[in-house]
């Protein structure tokens, strides 16, 4: 049987760089093991932080060690060695984009793929540029009916091009939201970039910070809740997984706290009613199809306890997908093991490129 050439995308010019490694691995592992290693062959690329597409030796290295390049081994703008390359698009088959962030997450890379007329993995461009911004897939939500918490969406030039504009702005934001609130650059992951605030000081700090990261700005009410993701698999039908639950003793759910061991613990099935479950699918399936999404996606809830309220906090399009991650683990919670996964994504990748678009 000829195998199926799988072009795995990895790394990429985001601030989830790291996270991809650790992705990329699990998936590649994954597509080499039980009956996947008969039916594919991984091609893997790695896009360094720069933007630079490698394939060949180097990006399995990366695979294999789950360390970026040395320093001498990245290929840089004057290095005329063969391993920078473009990708071939007659070596794959089906790619597999896996990018979290902007320039990977957010539709650019996808637009890249359509092109290219080759099946990948995932949202398409419309999917994953609303499920990136989230400004953007607050309006989808909201339009479709989705409750969520209050927020203020602001421009870069707000804080940083006027100085007589910065100081209305926060009086705006303290107005309307309070503390605490949320600060967060609107195309980013893995919370990157994101402050919890409660005075005035802090507000104005955040809003330069994540200015830094992204054009767009989203300020968010602060919500005591608990919280809740929901997996999500398919086209135009998606099922969604069981409901999961994290919990932790950090402020939020920053970036430390996602990505040491042991420092948050995922519950599976979530401790909460079966109404609750039932309320959080539905809810799951709802946010997917109103940004077009397509193959995965994780969406984020707040559940307020002492009112019953189920907010919709986000969707992403290509969630953390490590054998611990919260996405593989809701659909093995499910009944469907994360070699199975990996194949049922390929498969959905390759009967959403049947269709006419
Ligand atoms: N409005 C809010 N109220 C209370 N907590 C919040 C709010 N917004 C975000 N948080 C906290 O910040 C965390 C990260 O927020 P969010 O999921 O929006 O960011 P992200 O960078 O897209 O994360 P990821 O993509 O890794 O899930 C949440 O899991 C939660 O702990
Ligand atoms: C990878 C990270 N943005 C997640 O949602 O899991
Ligand atoms: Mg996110
Ligand atoms: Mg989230």
């Amino acid at each position: 049987m000829t195998k199926i050439r799988i072009g795995l995308l990895f790394g990429g010019r985001s601030g989830e760089h790291e996270v991809s490694i650790s992705s990329a691995r699990a998936i590649a592992g994954a597509l080499a093991s039980d009956d996947n290693a008969s039916k594919y062959e991984v091609h893997p690329f790695y896009i360094q932080k720069d933007g630079r597409w490698l394939s060949g030796t180097l990006p399995q290295q990366v695979l294999s060690t789950g360390k970026l390049l040395e320093i001498e081994q990245q290929v840089g703008q004057d290095d005329s060695s063969t391993s920078r390359e473009f990708p071939n698009f007659n070596a794959v088959d089906v790619w597999f984009p896996v990018l979290h962030g902007p320039n990977g997450e957010d539709g650019t890379v996808q637009g890249l793929l359509k092109l290219m007329q080759i099946p990948f993995v995932g949202s398409g461009v419309l999917g994953s540029a609303m499920g990136m911004d989230k400004i953007a897939m607050k309006i989808a939500f909201a339009h479709a009916g989705l409750p969520q918490v209050k927020y203020v969406a602001v421009n870069r030039s707000e804080i940083w091009s006027n100085p007589c504009v910065f100081p209305k702005l926060c009086d705006k934001i303290e107005e309307s939201l309070g503390y605490p609130c949320f600060v967060k650059p609107a195309n980013l992951g893995s919370s990157v970039g994101i402050s919890k605030v409660r005075s005035r000081a802090e507000l104005e700090a955040a809003l330069d910070s994540a200015a830094s990261y992204d054009r767009r700005i989203i300020v968010e009410a602060g919500v005591i809740a608990r919280e809740l993701e929901c997996a999500v698999l398919g086209n135009d039908n998606p099922q969604a997984s069981t409901v999961g639950e994290i919990s932790f003793n950090s402020d939020f759910y920053d970036y430390e706290t996602k990505y040491t061991q042991g420092q948050a613990d995922l519950s599976i099935p979530a401790k909460v009613s079966s109404a609750i479950i039932s309320k959080i699918q539905e809810m799951a399936v709802q946010a997917f199809l109103a940004i077009d999404g397509a193959g995965l996606g994780r969406v984020d809830f707040f559940y307020v306890e002492s009112t019953g309220e189920v907010l919709i906090n986000e969707i992403n399009t290509f969630p953390g997908f490590t054998a611990t991650s919260m996405y593989p683990q809701l659909w093995a919670a499910s009944g469907i093991s994360f070699s199975e996964l990996v194949d049922r994504l390929i498969q959905l990748a390759l009967e959403r490129h049947g269709e006419k678009s």
